[in-house]
């Protein structure tokens, strides 16, 4: 597993559930090959300090296969129960069969770090750190980079001490959250029957339940797993003002359409229509797969969103409602993909900014006078959030206006949130609301006089 996501860079939450299935594994043995592949790939830049101090070399001079088999055993010595015995024997025989010449070498690496209690290798990791940024870092396994750019945006609310906060809660697997699609047959009434139910905090239309994956199978696809981010941000959107009858919606940036989902179900509920796009022709079958519990005929067409034309879809008059969900760095979802963090470059956020500048330039484009605009990202990262709309509103001038997007979410919204202090924005944070780190920004198309 771990050497499927280095050498090919697949992805553990999609790749993990299949090979568990074709190994029959129980729930019990499930649980732990997850808990052992997540903690193993996301803590593994504080592992590779630990096994540099261990093996006294660094991690990126140890051969990649024999590295995997050091960074689980490692996982377990530290932070699992497993006796030190099992995860020093079970690893050395698993070296034997990638690497049988490293046996030895393993087995005394890992003899070093169980000699050592796990309270005593954070100090000695937290030791040869170059600063405050490196110390958080290697200590919550995150690249420096990453550290710096979360910092920041956490800095533009003035909460920069909330930091450390917000890597330990990318270390953790969220709860699997439950989007309930309004006004679609009776999902609510069917979910609080369920056992373990509790509403979402913040979002009108999410739960938990204890047994998830049981309840959207059986619910025919009026409930969906989706984090309460995504679902404030959808709602935001279709709720920013209210609906009249007939107007157009559409979903620029769609797959796998999860949110297209939420919208759908608001639009057939208040008389509007929804078309959704989507560049990759697989993920726009996703869409429709998402939406198949939702009984509205949608136009989900594949086409790159920064050719759009609104004519193409049959609104020559553009839409009064675009949800730009662009595509990201994905550092606001690091708790669901244990690898990601790892895989990001800082390369990719100058390439991603230039995208979303003109996916934005399009949709704005495409709004019929008076229409809004939902700029959405799951990244906290400045240059994608404040960075991208903030220089698209200096392009558009006097004929885009921001609208009170903090006043609309928590309009929408069960519980008041903690939101930063910019009305023009939202930015929701793990640590803080138990979200993704959504960002949201609803912007208006100045009607013409
Ligand atoms: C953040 S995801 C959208 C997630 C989706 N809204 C949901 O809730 O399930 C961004 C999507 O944009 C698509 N995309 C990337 N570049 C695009 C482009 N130029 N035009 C249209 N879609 C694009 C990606 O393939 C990806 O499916």
């Amino acid at each position: 597993m771990l050497e499927a996501v280095r050498r090919d860079e697949a992805y553990a939450n999609l790749l993990l559930p299949a090979r568990i299935r074709r190994a029959r594994l129980g729930q019990a043995d499930a649980a732990l090959a997850t808990e052992l592949t997540y903690g193993t790939l996301r803590r593994q830049g504080y592992y590779d300090h630990v096994i540099a101090i261990a093996a006294d070399r660094p991690a990126d001079a140890i051969d990649p296969a024999v590295l995997d088999v050091l960074r689980l055993g490692v996982h377990q010595l530290l932070a699992t129960r497993v006796p030190t015995h099992a995860a020093v024997n079970e690893q050395v025989d698993l070296v034997r069969r990638v690497a049988p010449k490293a046996a030895g070498f393993v087995n005394a690496v890992l003899r070093t770090v169980s000699r050592t209690d796990a309270a005593a290798w954070r100090d000695l990791v937290a030791e040869g750190a170059s600063g405050e940024d490196d110390r958080l870092g290697r200590l919550e396994s995150h690249p420096a980079w990453v550290v710096r750019a979360l910092r920041s945006a956490l800095a533009r609310e003035g909460r920069g001490d909330e930091l450390e906060a917000l890597l330990q809660a990318d270390n953790s697997s969220p709860r699997v959250n439950l989007a309930v699609l309004p006004g679609v047959g009776d999902g609510a009434q069917e979910l609080a029957a369920v056992e373990g139910y509790a509403p979402d905090r913040y979002s009108p239309i999410g739960a938990t339940a204890d047994d998830p994956i049981a309840v959207v199978s059986a619910a025919g696809g009026r409930i969906r797993v989706q984090d309460e981010g995504s679902q404030l941000a959808a709602l935001a959107l279709s709720r920013a003002m209210p609906v009249r009858p007939g107007e157009r919606w559409l979903d620029l940036c769609s797959g796998p359409g999860g949110k297209t989902a939420v919208l759908a179900a608001e639009a057939l509920a208040a008389g509007a229509e929804l078309a959704a796009n989507e560049v990759i022709p697989a993920r726009a079958e996703l869409v429709r797969a998402a939406i198949a519990g939702v009984p509205l005929e949608v136009d989900v067409r594949v086409g790159d969103g920064r050719a759009l034309d609104a004519a193409a879809f049959g609104a020559p008059g553009g839409f009064d409602r675009i949800l730009l969900d662009a595509p990201c760095t994905g550092l606001g979802a690091l708790r669901r993909r244990p690898e990601a963090r790892w895989r990001k470059r800082p390369e990719d956020v100058a390439e991603l900014t230039q995208l979303q500048g003109e996916l934005l330039d399009a949709a704005f484009g495409a709004l019929a006078p008076g229409g809004v605009l939902a700029y959405v990202t799951c990244s906290p990262h400045t240059a994608e959030t404040h960075g991208s709309i903030g220089g698209a509103l200096a392009r558009w001038g006097g004929t885009a206006e921001s609208l009170d997007t903090a006043a609309v979410v928590q309009s929408v919204s069960r519980h008041p949130l903690d939101l930063g202090a910019d009305a023009a924005t939202v930015q929701l944070w793990p640590h803080r609301h138990g979200t993704d780190a959504m960002f949201i920004a609803l912007v208006r198309r100045v009607p013409e006089d």
